[in-house]
């Protein structure tokens, strides 16, 4: 929001980088190679990457915050000097970023290039160091301590303000304004200054294995939903909206699935969000297609309908450009888009942060996986926890189960903190 988006690029000093990858001696856990106190992660089922130090930290605001990104990058990637003997996804140069949900947050959006990397994939273990930037990094491992138990108490809008806010929405909806709105409340609390972060990210990862564990500039969670991934010219989405609670026994639970896959609601929730994808991407790449019916994702604290997207990268374009043409799905803001997002605005009245924005890492090939930034919180320097939970409101939803849904939503990062 204070740089105008032309002087943030014009303005940035760009330094010439090198980075060396090596392969390196097998790494079962990463986590312990990241900072306590300023972890940066991205890892799913044990593989990923973990970031130390900052070789190079770039800052941007406002509604090209992301296109910005991949213009800044494209600009890093032409004057850095590259050796890679490891060839997978996540070694290389890579810069890991985080992006304001709304285009006029006071949250800054970033991209972070690490002074080293320890990357993990396929049993495949490397490290990247990067110099010509600044920034000091250890390269040794320290064991895991304590985040210390927080409480998070509610936020904005209260519990009775979202079930009001979402009635609102509802009569809106009804009325012809829109179709589906993402509404989103917060809980608040402080993490104790002693707290080793990485304890935290250690729970999620553990109880989320199939999920995102991200960790970006105080931003983290385990994140269920693929925004984009770009791999070698192909391009992947997992496309999540609709959701239940897990049942009480196995039959229940089976029952709950089947309700979920059969609800007409959920199913016109869904249709949107996916649509909304396929749309963004099809500019950029072809033979992009989903199965013809979404399929359940069984997650510990819910179901959700989720569909696969797939295609090929046509042209030029990279991870960034895909993730500022995607952004904000109608998964995390609604439909029509412009009209979903004014009534965020209008009905939340909480600025959002990096939830729901894009959370992820960019290589030098424009390759590189994105999450949507959920199931977490963002956490301040001095310890402040800002946790966000949403929930897709159309025609038939119920305040109160919509209220029950964001609860069942907060228990990952809730567990973690506990
Ligand atoms: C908005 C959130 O989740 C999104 C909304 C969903 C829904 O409304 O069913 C499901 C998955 C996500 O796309 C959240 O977790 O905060």
């Amino acid at each position: 929001m204070s740089n105008s988006p032309v002087s943030t690029l014009t303005d940035l000093h760009l330094p010439a980088l090198t980075a060396r990858s090596r392969p390196c001696d097998e790494i079962d856990d990463l986590l312990p190679y990241a900072d306590p106190r300023h972890p940066l992660v991205f890892l799913r089922r044990g593989d990923g990457i973990v970031g130390v130090g900052e070789a190079l930290r770039l800052e941007f605001h406002g509604p090209r915050r992301i296109s910005d990104a991949a213009d800044a990058w494209r600009r890093v990637v032409a004057t850095a000097t590259i050796d890679d003997q490891v060839r997978r996804a996540g070694s290389g140069l890579i810069a890991f970023g985080s992006f304001a949900f709304a285009d006029h947050s006071a949250e800054s959006s970033v991209l972070v290039v690490p002074r080293m990397l320890f990357g993990r994939r396929e049993g495949v273990c490397w490290v990247t160091e990067v110099s010509g930037g600044g920034g000091y990094a250890s390269s040794r491992p320290r064991p895991i301590g304590s985040a210390g138990a927080v409480r998070l108490s509610a936020g904005t809008p209260s519990p009775e303000g979202f079930v009001a806010a979402v009635g609102e929405a509802v009569d809106r909806i009804r009325s012809g304004e829109l179709s589906k709105v993402v509404l989103a409340r917060s809980l608040t609390g402080r993490l104790p200054d002693t707290a080793d972060r990485r304890a935290v990210l250690a729970s999620l990862a553990t109880a989320y294995p199939d999920t995102w564990t991200h960790a970006v500039d105080g931003l983290f969670g385990s994140s269920p939903e693929t925004l984009v991934s770009v791999h070698n010219r192909t391009v992947t989405a997992r496309v999540l909206a609709g959701s239940t609670a897990r049942g009480e026994d196995a039959a229940a639970d089976r029952a709950r699935a089947t309700a979920l896959a059969t609800s007409s609601k959920d199913l016109g929730e869904h249709g949107y969000a996916l649509r909304s994808v396929l749309g963004a991407l099809r500019p950029f790449s072809t033979g992009v297609a989903a199965s013809e019916q979404p399929f359940t994702l069984k997650l510990p604290n819910l179901w959700h309908l989720a569909s696969d997207v797939e295609g090929t990268l046509a042209g030029s374009a990279t991870v960034l450009d895909l993730v500022a043409a995607l952004h904000p799905t109608a998964a995390v803001a609604g439909s029509p888009r412009e009209v979903a997002l004014r009534t965020i605005a209008d009905l939340e009245r909480h600025d959002r942060g990096r939830y729901a924005g894009p959370v992820g890492w960019v290589d030098e090939e424009g390759d590189g996986d994105w999450a949507i930034a959920l199931r977490g919180a963002q956490l301040s320097d001095d310890g402040m926890v800002t946790a966000f939970a949403g929930a897709g409101i159309v025609a038939e939803s119920v305040p109160e189960r919509e209220l029950a849904e964001t609860s069942l939503k907060f228990r990952p990062v809730l567990d973690a903190l506990a």
